[in-house]
């Protein structure tokens, strides 16, 4: 604990009565000394500034110090003091002095505050005194011999010592009585920088203990601080953390347990519906679809023909709450257009020639609680147009040749592999309908966009049509090469029946390039496409040069190459040296 000696900031000597002023002044000179204390026997008689001893010397002409000076002249020259124990606490100091005197227990001084400052004083030091006397960590001071000055509260505790019993002793005479294993204090002192070290107690604690020196403006070292902490606490608090950081990792595996479960049931939905994908382009759309599956938004799907819209739909409908419901679909391109308002709204019995008794519901009611999807949109005729917006306006429909009113409840979504927009724009599909079934567009990509797709693709559909024939046949890693580079202008419909038919007719357990000649519509058997008219000859070596180009470019062999295109090996030798320096 901070004791009064530590604010002594005035540098003082002591003297004797009758002492001799002139051995004084040399006793002084050259110090920065500003009193003197006056003493005789065990009490102190008064205080001298040092100017007044000179005017004692000077303009007194005195040679000794005198009672005299404390008697009879006493408000000239004589500070106002106080004496205080060095035992006592810093409150008990009174402002109104010019002086404190700390005096020992034989009343000696040692050491004094300058009254002008003592409040200051006080108050900063009552503050470092709260401080060390609540700090957790324990606090050790010694000074530069390794004699203890003072610890706090918690170095008591810590150490099951009290305060008086070791200030003022030595910290080796500590180290022996078993206070603490090892010094630390005299590792500082003769390493002469922090030192870090575990402590064993007398108390049976381990301490994890830090000192450092403290030096004057010299670099000796004046103060040893060591501060330490209870090495269980600290323990405590690492296995506290620990169990935390057990609570977190747990919580992680769950979260990634769950996440791993959520994915296992986003495939197992997608499995329901076969939804084969690799790409980017199509990891967008799953997505979408996970997005928008629990809420009722209607869908419009574009894409060309057989790039996977009934497959997307179903994903939907299969990753909505709506899955156990009713998925129903109406292929609009399929139905005369007489029949097609009965088949979307169904008709009561007797609503035309040839209804049927009893009449029927329509697709529109069958897909109550499910979903509706509108293959074709594109090709609904204009006058039911009209129907299938009031019906999305409303959702409640009229039979054809009735009049009440059914309420439905049904997601719907819209396919087409045509431009709806350019449709719109031609007047061909009502404007208000398209911008009530474009809530929510998905553009699937044709196959040759997204051809990351292929393999995956591939590798799927032999599988189905393996366990269907029951066989078991791969394919040549040319074979994937080839399906990997056509353009696919039918899209996954014609991958799986070129799959299908390769699967089929090859009579090996292996999948040859062959085996997809007739398929892939590099054969010659396809018309070829000439959007603009000019020389013959030209267009001629133009086809010629691109034929062999992408024949070679497939097959990677000018034999393999020779017999797609039905030529000698030696013809697309001779092509490909022709056309090589074109770029
Ligand atoms: N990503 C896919 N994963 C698995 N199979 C797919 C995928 N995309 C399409 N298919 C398959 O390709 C065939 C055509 O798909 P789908 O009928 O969904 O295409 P579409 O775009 O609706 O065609 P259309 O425009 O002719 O109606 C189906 O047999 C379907 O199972």
């Amino acid at each position: 604990m901070l004791n009064l000696l530590d604010v002594s900031s005035q540098d003082f000597v002591v003297c004797p009565i009758n002492s001799d002023l002139e051995q004084l002044i040399n006793k002084i000179s050259g110090k920065d000394i500003k009193y003197i204390i006056v003493y005789q026997e065990d009490s102190i008689l008064g205080i001298l500034s040092v100017s007044n001893l000179l005017h004692e010397i000077i303009i007194n002409k005195k040679t000794k110090v005198t009672h005299k000076q404390f008697t009879n002249d006493k408000l000239r020259y004589e500070k106002s003091f106080t004496i205080i124990s060095k035992d006592l606490p810093l409150s008990k100091i009174k402002d109104n002095k010019d002086i404190v005197v700390i005096v020992n227990n034989e009343n000696y001084p040692l050491g004094i505050i300058d009254g002008e400052c003592t409040p200051d004083i006080k108050q900063t030091l009552l503050e470092y005194q709260k401080i060390f006397e609540n700090l957790e960590e324990e606090i050790f001071v010694t000074d530069q011999h390794g004699y203890v000055l003072r610890l706090n509260p918690a170095a008591e505790r810590v150490c099951g010592v009290l305060a008086r019993d070791v200030v003022g002793r030595h910290v080796r005479d500590l180290e022996r009585e078993g206070l603490f294993s090892s010094s630390i204090t005299m590792h500082v002192l003769r390493q002469k920088k922090k030192v870090n070290m575990m402590q064993q107690l007398k108390s049976g604690k381990t301490v994890l203990s830090t000192a450092i020196p403290i030096l004057n403006d010299e670099g000796e070292i004046v103060r040893v601080i060591s501060t330490s902490k209870d090495y269980q606490e600290i323990n405590k608090i690492k296995a506290e953390l620990e169990e935390k950081k057990t609570e977190l990792e747990e919580k992680n595996t769950e979260l990634a347990r769950k996440t791993q479960e959520l994915s296992i049931l986003r495939q197992e939905i997608f499995s329901n519906v076969n939804l084969i994908y690799k790409s980017n382009e199509m990891k967008t759309i799953r997505n979408t679809i996970f997005k928008i599956a629990p809420l009722a938004l209607t869908v419009l799907i574009q894409g060309e023909s057989g790039v996977g819209k009934e497959v997307i739909s179903k994903a939907i409908h299969h990753a909505s709450p709506m899955r156990d419901q009713p998925f129903i679909k109406i292929n609009c391109s399929l139905i005369p257009e007489h029949l097609i308002e009965s088949e979307l709204f169904g008709y009561e019995s007797g609503a035309f020639t040839g209804a049927t008794k009893g009449g029927k519901i329509g697709k529109i009611e069958l897909a109550n609680n499910g979903t509706l999807f509108l293959d074709e949109i594109g090709e609904v005729p204009l006058m039911i147009q009209v129907k299938l917006l009031e019906f999305l306006q409303d959702q409640e429909i009229c039979k054809v040749g009735g009049t009440k009113r059914i309420k439905i409840d049904t997601r719907i979504i819209a396919a087409t592999n045509r431009n709806l927009q350019d449709m719109v724009n031609d007047g061909l599909f009502r404007k208000d309908l398209y911008y009530r079934l474009n809530v929510v567009p998905i553009n699937i990509p044709p196959l040759r966009e997204r051809k990351e797709d292929i393999p995956a693709l591939v590798r799927y559909f032999l599988n189905v049509f393996n366990n269907k024939y029951g066989m078991n046949k791969i394919i040549d890693p040319e074979v994937m090469q080839a399906l990997y580079n056509y353009s696919w202008p039918g899209n996954v419909r014609e991958l799986e029946h070129v799959l299908e038919r390769a699967i089929v007719i090859s009579e090996t357990e292996l999948i040859r390039l062959e085996a997809l000649q007739n398929s892939l519509e590099l054969k010659g058997n396809k018309r070829i496409a000439c959007p603009d008219l000019m020389p013959l000859k030209l267009a001629k070596s133009q086809l010629e040069e691109q034929m062999v180009r992408n024949a070679y470019e497939l097959c990677k062999s000018t034999y393999k190459a020779a017999k797609l295109l039905e030529v000698d090996q030696s013809t697309v030798v001779k092509l490909l040296k022709k056309y090589r320096n074109n770029p």
